[in-house]
């Protein structure tokens, strides 16, 4: 919780008011007084000023976006003016100093069930030595398995807690269920007890650093399998019968399902659509080629990311390395499909 900063996003500039010392509460327990400048305007409201969303019309034509240039250099800005996070266009002592100031906690949702509870300890072992080191984590752990949790020894200020979630036969219904779960977690405990949510597999590992640099309103990550495709070879749903379908002169990105970040209040718009999306699929008996994946690229396409992940944010274990990707922060481990997965 930080009402200080909540306060200061619900106004936007115009005339401006000092407002007598007001009992200002920050973080749990420490009270302190100030006096608060509220700034009044009748005809912007905080959306406009504060959070754009960044909507985009359908059926535009323009070009694809570059990730990696014609010189081989990496692109570290989208064509609508969002950081595309690479190693070497911030400073990571900077940056966390910043936002450590501003005392947040960010929620960061894993699943695992069936025989994915085995990816557990190492996910959770290399997130504690990269990922928002020094930062409030609050992991919440849905599986259907709580006794295979393994006991991992979480640094200060960071916590976990497991929430238990019936059994699937397909695993196409457990990485899509992850959208419902995620809306429902937000509405129930997230908009109380976080500031930033992340999504993320856990059939993954962190091997380098994973810090602030990675907030924002709303967060995608490049899919490392597709950053050099051309948009019409992207893996989107093509099926107009779906909701997730995109035409194939359409696109930005190949976005990866594995993480999924922002203010709790946009990742939440994520997830209700994403999930209202796969539940009209579902009554018509279409899913989508890739999932909630593909309806989350649907999402990302006309509502764009505030800030986009590199492929260092989201590398495979079994890709060479190359020129562009200096840094491997997280990355899918290899897994036996047929070992770890409940049905083909
Ligand atoms: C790298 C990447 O972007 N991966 C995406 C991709 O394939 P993936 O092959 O990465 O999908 P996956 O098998 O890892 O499933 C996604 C997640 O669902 C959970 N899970 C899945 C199966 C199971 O039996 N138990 C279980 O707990 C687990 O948290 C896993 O990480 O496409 C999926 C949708 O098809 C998801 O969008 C994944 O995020
Ligand atoms: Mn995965």
């Amino acid at each position: 919780g930080n009402s200080l900063r909540k306060i200061a996003v619900s106004f936007t500039s115009c005339s401006v008011i000092v407002f007598p010392p007001i009992l200002v509460f920050l973080g749990y327990n420490s009270i302190s007084f100030g006096y608060k400048e509220i700034r009044l305007c009748s005809n912007l409201t905080k959306e406009h000023q504060e959070n754009p969303s960044l909507q985009s019309p359908q059926g535009l034509s323009y070009n694809q976006p570059r990730v990696v240039g014609l010189n081989g250099k990496v692109i570290a800005v989208t064509p609508w003016l969002a950081p595309i996070v690479w190693e070497g266009t911030f400073d990571s002592f900077l940056i966390d100093s910043i936002y450590q100031q501003q005392n947040i906690t960010i929620a960061t949702t894993v699943f695992a069930l069936g025989k994915y509870t085995t990816f557990l300890k190492a996910f959770l072992e290399s997130a504690e030595q990269n990922y928002f080191v020094g930062f409030r984590v609050h992991y919440y752990l849905f599986t259907d398995h709580p006794e295979q949790v393994p006991a991992v020894k979480l640094g200060e200020g960071r916590q976990l807690t497991v929430l238990k979630v019936a059994s699937s036969n397909r695993w196409q219904e457990i990485t899509l269920r992850r959208m419902e779960k995620l809306e429902k977690l937000i509405e129930s405990r997230l908009v109380n007890e976080a500031d930033y949510v992340f999504s993320l597999d856990v059939d993954t590992k962190f091997y380098g650093r994973w810090g602030a640099e990675s907030l924002g309103r709303l967060i995608g990550v490049i899919h490392p399998g597709y950053y050099q495709t051309s948009r019409k070879r992207f893996p989107y749903e093509r099926r107009p019968e779906s909701q997730a379908y995109i035409p194939a002169a359409e696109g930005d990105y190949y976005y990866g399902g594995a993480v999924i970040g922002g203010f709790v209040k946009d990742v939440y718009k994520v997830a209700k659509t994403c999930r209202e999306q796969l539940d009209i699929d579902a009554a018509k008996s279409i899913e989508a080629a890739w999932q909630e994946e593909s309806h989350l690229n649907k999402y990302f396409l006309y509502n764009k990311p505030s800030k986009v992940l590199s492929p260092e944010y989201l590398w495979q274990d079994f890709k060479p390395n190359t020129n562009e990707v200096k840094i491997i922060r997280f990355s899918q481990v290899i897994k036996n499909y047929a070992a770890v997965r409940p049905n083909p």
